[in-house]
């Protein structure tokens, strides 16, 4: 029996910088991870780091042969990968408290831990705390033909093929859907996207959504929406794809299909019933201090059913620290306000309120709005596609909302949060001095124009 005061099953991002943190106190840490590939967990080996060095690669490689090109970018994303996953090893295996072991989790009990090697040797492992942070998998629709499909892809393996498809048809236009859109047009891919909603970007206002359909078909990527995909028959070379489409059969052609329909929690083959943790059809269920329902045992990231974003698991990490080192007062509510980014050629960024949402609600609210054209950083940078919206309280002129659709929209958004979590009146941000030439000048004329 191997113990320790605290076990980590998985070496997600909550986990991973709660086992440091704990260690540098010099508490004893047993890390669990299933994968030698998947040392720092999802994000920085094949889900956030890789796609958006990726997309970088795709827009700065539009001259050459595209084959060549993507082949290269994939090399060189490996590398990146292949970097952070050993820093962030030895991050934690090179303290003195920390054992990192390299086989599978799963309860035996409450306190007790199975692990078993590649070379199929086990070993027991109990500790007086267990967190759980074994993130999610993506969900394979039932559709027939799609889970054999020799041309059935998920995000993950996708970005492991150094050939670059022809047709990608991607199901699902959703975060994965749209960002790996971006990349493989980018490259020199015929893309296709199929998926089952009305609306493009359902969860954001039209105005928005219509401007970056419109930016992404110009593009060449094209969209197919309202459509139910009913069969994938696989042919020599290529699949064909049946999709159901107001009331009409239609069927594209792919020779690969990248499935984005979304991610489920890990919890499969946990034991987690042999440890009485209880779930729900969305993950491992925690309270706001991110507790399960068995003492000493916590859920932080993907697996517990949340938002699936790494800064989310961050964010738990600091929840769970606060309980065991500080005052724990820390919880869950600090997280209802955050922003969003999808990283598209033109990356789009939001938080809080947008207008449509406002009016729905009859919230009042001033709003304030620039094309990105009038930005001149936006002219230096090569992209002045889009715009930046804001809205704001009239009452006490604090921010409500903001959607950005702008080049480095995903680093300004993060001052707009800010602004809203210190509760700054919008003339903070509409008088401030800013270093010049930057997107974030764009501050003083869009809060100028509120109105
Ligand atoms: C393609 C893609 C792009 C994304 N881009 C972004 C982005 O740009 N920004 C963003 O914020 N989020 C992004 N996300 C979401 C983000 O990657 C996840 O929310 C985040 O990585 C979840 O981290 P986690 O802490 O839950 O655990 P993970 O990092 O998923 O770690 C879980 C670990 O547990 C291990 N494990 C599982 N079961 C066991 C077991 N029984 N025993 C031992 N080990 C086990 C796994 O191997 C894995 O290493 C993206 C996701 C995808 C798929
Ligand atoms: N930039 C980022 O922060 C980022 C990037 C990638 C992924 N992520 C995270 O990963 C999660 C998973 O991403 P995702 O894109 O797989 O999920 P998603 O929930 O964002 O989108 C899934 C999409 O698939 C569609 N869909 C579902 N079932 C379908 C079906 N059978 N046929 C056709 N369409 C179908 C839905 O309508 C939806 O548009 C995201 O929710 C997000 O939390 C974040």
């Amino acid at each position: 029996m191997i113990t320790a005061q605290n076990v980590f099953i998985g070496f997600g991002k909550a986990a991973k910088t709660l086992a440091g943190a704990l260690a540098n106190r010099g508490e004893s840490v047993i890390m669990i991870e299933a994968s030698d590939k998947m040392y720092g967990g999802t994000c920085i080996n094949v889900a956030c780091i890789p796609t958006k060095t990726l997309l970088t690669s795709s827009q700065n490689n539009r001259l050459g042969d595209a084959q060549e090109n993507y082949r290269s970018a994939i090399v060189n994303k490996n590398d990146v990968t292949g970097t952070l996953r050993s820093s962030n090893l030895h991050k934690l295996s090179d303290k003195a408290t920390v054992t990192v072991l390299n086989g599978w989790a799963e309860f035996e009990a409450p306190k007790q831990l199975k692990v078993t090697y590649q070379n199929g040797k086990v070993d027991q492992i109990s500790g007086e705390r267990i967190f759980i942070n074994t993130g999610s998998t993506p969900i394979i629709p039932e559709i027939s033909g799609l889970a054999t499909s020799p041309f059935m892809q998920t995000s993950e393996t996708l970005m492991d093929q150094r050939r670059l498809p022809k047709h990608l048809a991607i199901v699902g236009g959703g975060y994965i859907g749209l960002e790996f859109a971006s990349i493989y047009a980018n490259f020199g891919s015929q893309v296709t996207i199929i998926d089952a909603g009305k609306q493009f970007m359902a969860r954001d206002e039209r105005e928005l959504a219509m401007a970056v359909q419109r930016d992404m078909a110009a593009k060449g990527v094209e969209f197919e929406l309202n459509a139910q995909v009913t069969q994938v028959i696989n042919q020599v070379g290529e699949a064909k794809i049946e999709f159901n489409q107001d009331g009409q059969q239609r069927t594209i052609t792919a020779d690969t299909i990248l499935v984005a329909t979304g991610r489920k929690a890990n919890i499969a083959k946990l034991g987690l019933d042999k440890a009485g943790i209880a779930t729900n059809q969305r993950g491992i269920i925690v309270d706001d201090h991110l507790r399960t329902n068995v003492d000493n045992i916590w859920a932080m990231g993907d697996v517990r059913g949340g938002a699936q974003f790494t800064y989310i698991s961050l964010d738990d990490y600091r929840i769970v620290l606060d309980q065991l080192v500080g005052d724990g007062k820390r919880t869950l509510a600090e997280q209802e306000l955050v922003p969003h980014v999808v990283f598209l050629n033109t990356p789009v960024a939001t938080i809080g309120l947008n207008e449509e949402q406002a009016k729905n609600q009859q919230i009042a609210y001033q709003v304030g709005k620039l094309a990105t054209t009038a930005v001149p950083k936006a002219h230096v940078l090569g992209n002045t596609t889009g715009y930046l919206k804001v809205l704001v309280d009239p009452a006490n002129h604090e921010i409500l909302g903001a959607t950005l659709y702008c080049i480095e929209a995903q680093e300004l958004i993060n001052m707009i949060s800010l602004a809203m979590h210190q509760h700054l009146p919008y003339e903070v941000l509409r008088d401030q001095i800013y270093s010049h030439p930057t997107m974030t000048e764009a501050f003083n004329d869009l809060f100028g124009t509120i109105k």
